[in-house]
């Protein structure tokens, strides 16, 4: 049989986590094949020095893949893509899968927010498309140099429901030989609106002060905004019938606290290192265009929102 072949477009904070972790196990087994897609002067260095990951996971930083692409139009048959760059490059990202992928190419998303796997299908109709979340705290520490802190990264994702008859036996067995930490469920729709509920009110908060989790869970102001933030998203998600339990902000204080407390937010990186782009979009201004649809007021969402365009402006 053909050796499957894995594509991770990416190598930040995050495809650089996961995809060293399926590139080094694959570089002890070679069960399948794995091509990196990187730009500018990642993709140089990786190309000569390799990937690097500094975690307390793995006691070799260094791996190699078997190919490393500067555009997705050399990407050749790929059976499994993992997406995984910043919400502001996905269309890009996706024009360009519509052009390599195969009809049985899946699509694995590794991102923040909630529309990801919809934007996704606009571009590719006929792909199988995992809808997912995540919880790692990564970053790039220098080019092609990942860092991971705290405790290991987790993805939860489910099957796509619009392609149940996708056989996705080996990609589980992927991740599992990758000792990725992850749940697959049949729907993970609770999942990804609890994470985003999460992300989007720490990232807002910790962006607006530059500040940590651990900041937004003990100073009193900073976890009065976060709650606010917490019950507009909850709002909307009541209204879109997603069951979130009665405990989720209380239990997501729980998680923030099994961070490092002085963990940095990806939004509050982007923002307060001048990037000339960021995700304040996918978080608050999702926020509120929901807010919109449903009825629903987002006077703390917005108050943030603005605030944010003041300190990018
Ligand atoms: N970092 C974290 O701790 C977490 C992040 N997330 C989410 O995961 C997603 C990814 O974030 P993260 O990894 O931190 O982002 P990063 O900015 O660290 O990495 C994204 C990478 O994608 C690259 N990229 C973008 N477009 C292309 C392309 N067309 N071809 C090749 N490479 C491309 C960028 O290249 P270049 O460097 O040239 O811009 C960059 O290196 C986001 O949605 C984020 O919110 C979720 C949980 C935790
Ligand atoms: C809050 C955190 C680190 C959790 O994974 C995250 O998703 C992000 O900063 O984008």
């Amino acid at each position: 049989m053909d050796k499957k072949h894995i594509v991770i477009i990416g190598l930040g904070g995050v495809g650089g986590y996961f995809g060293f972790k399926i590139n080094q196990v694959n570089g002890s087994e070679k069960n399948f094949t794995t091509t990196f897609v990187a730009r500018g002067q990642t993709y140089k260095t990786v190309k000569q020095n390799g990937l690097r990951l500094l975690s307390s996971e793995h006691i070799n930083t260094v791996t190699h893949p078997n190919a490393i692409c500067e555009t997705i139009s050399k990407i050749a048959t790929p059976d499994l893509v993992l997406i995984c760059v910043k919400e502001y490059d996905l269309e890009h990202v996706c024009q360009q899968l519509s052009e390599v992928i195969t009809p049985n190419t899946i699509v694995l998303p590794i991102m923040n927010g909630v529309d990801i796997t919809d934007r996704i299908r606009t571009k590719l109709p006929h792909s199988t498309i995992l809808p997912s979340c995540v919880y790692v705290t990564s970053h790039i520490k220098e080019t092609g140099v990942i860092e991971q802190k705290g405790f290991p990264g987790k993805l939860i994702f489910s099957e796509d429901q619009e392609h149940l008859d996708t056989n996705l036996d080996w990609v589980l067995n992927v991740l599992k030989t990758s000792e990725i930490n992850f749940e697959f469920k049949t729907n993970a729709q609770t999942d990804i609106w609890t994470k985003f509920m999460f992300v989007a009110s720490f990232g807002l908060i910790t962006a607006k002060y530059n500040s940590s989790i651990g900041a937004v869970c003990t100073d009193k102001k900073q976890k009065e905004e976060a709650i606010k933030i917490m019950q507009e998203i909850s709002l909307i998600a009541d209204l879109k019938k997603i069951h979130l339990n009665d405990y989720t902000i209380e239990n997501l204080f729980e998680k923030a606290a099994t961070f490092p407390p002085d963990t940095a937010t990806s939004l509050q990186l982007d923002i307060n290192s001048g990037k000339d782009n960021n995700e304040l979009e996918l978080f608050a201004g999702a926020i509120i265009n929901y807010g919109k649809i449903y009825h629903v007021n987002t006077p703390c969402t917005a108050k943030i929102y603005n605030d944010l365009l003041h300190i990018i402006n």
